[in-house]
């Protein structure tokens, strides 16, 4: 059985009193689940503040990126070390901002999904298509080729460990999600593809969750799909009151 994971990811929101009040109120609300896990991905200068408030609590912190080198000459960028020292237990990558802005490829995705393990931190990392190639019927060529590259060179185990968020980038931000019927159509060929990179005992165990304009009042019905398996949650994570009621609806 899967756990389901419903991940924040505040994007760059919030100054850090802002978000000290917010964690106070998640950490002291959030519920105990055997069935799923809360992480709320948060901006690098509230990270400490943010792992200390959670210690001993349902919540876990993750970032939202990071470089794949441990240290060096890398001006303005954060290593995994850094992030694993600090207390973070998850680590976004390869959201389509950073592709789209932040010249992420495939190649640095897969670089940085190896560090992240190598210092055992658990990435999420994120594929999806642009509404172009959906409309082309590129969606699940484009899926495939992004998960096959970020898994490269994992082992079993590690595959197994990788949390995987299907994010069509025309549903992020805009109000716009997939349906239900799409976005479990999609996540299930993600975890055919893992399938065939590993075997299906691996695929089984891998979580696949859903991103894009998600919120309290249509989580239930994405995650009553049979291979989306939590969610990952920009504008509707943002406040306490809402991002208790996706932690909630991952626990039913
Ligand atoms: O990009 C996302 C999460 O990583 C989704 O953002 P929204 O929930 O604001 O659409």
């Amino acid at each position: 059985m899967r756990k389901r994971v419903i991940a924040g990811n505040w994007k760059m929101n919030k100054t850090l009193s802002e978000a000290n009040d917010f964690i106070e109120q998640a950490a002291e609300k959030a519920p105990q689940s055997d069935k799923s896990e809360a992480v709320v991905c948060a901006p690098f200068p509230f990270l400490p503040s943010l792992v200390e408030k959670t210690k001993g609590t349902e919540i876990k912190i993750g970032a939202q990126n990071m470089h794949f080198e441990d240290k060096g000459a890398f001006t303005g960028e954060v290593s995994p070390v850094m992030l694993k020292d600090l207390g973070v237990s998850h680590v976004v990558l390869g959201h389509s901002e950073r592709r789209e802005h932040f010249g992420e490829t495939d190649e640095t995705v897969n670089k940085k999904v190896h560090a992240a393990f190598t210092h055992q931190l658990t990435p999420i990392v994120c594929v999806g298509e642009t509404l172009e190639q959906r409309e082309a019927d590129e969606t699940k060529n484009h899926v495939e080729k992004q998960v096959n590259k970020a898994l490269e060179g994992l082992s079993d185990q590690q595959v197994a460990q990788t949390i995987i968020a299907y994010e069509p980038i025309w549903a992020i931000g805009t109000g716009k999600t997939a349906s239900s019927e799409d976005a479990n159509e999609v996540c299930s060929h993600i975890r055919n593809v893992v399938g065939n990179i590993t075997s299906q005992e691996v695929a089984d165990q891998v979580v696949i969750q859903y991103g894009g304009s998600v919120k309290p009042g249509n989580i239930d019905e994405l995650l009553s799909q049979s291979d989306i398996d939590g969610a990952l949650v920009g504008g509707a994570s943002v406040e306490a009151e809402s991002y208790l009621q996706l932690v909630e609806a991952g626990t039913k």
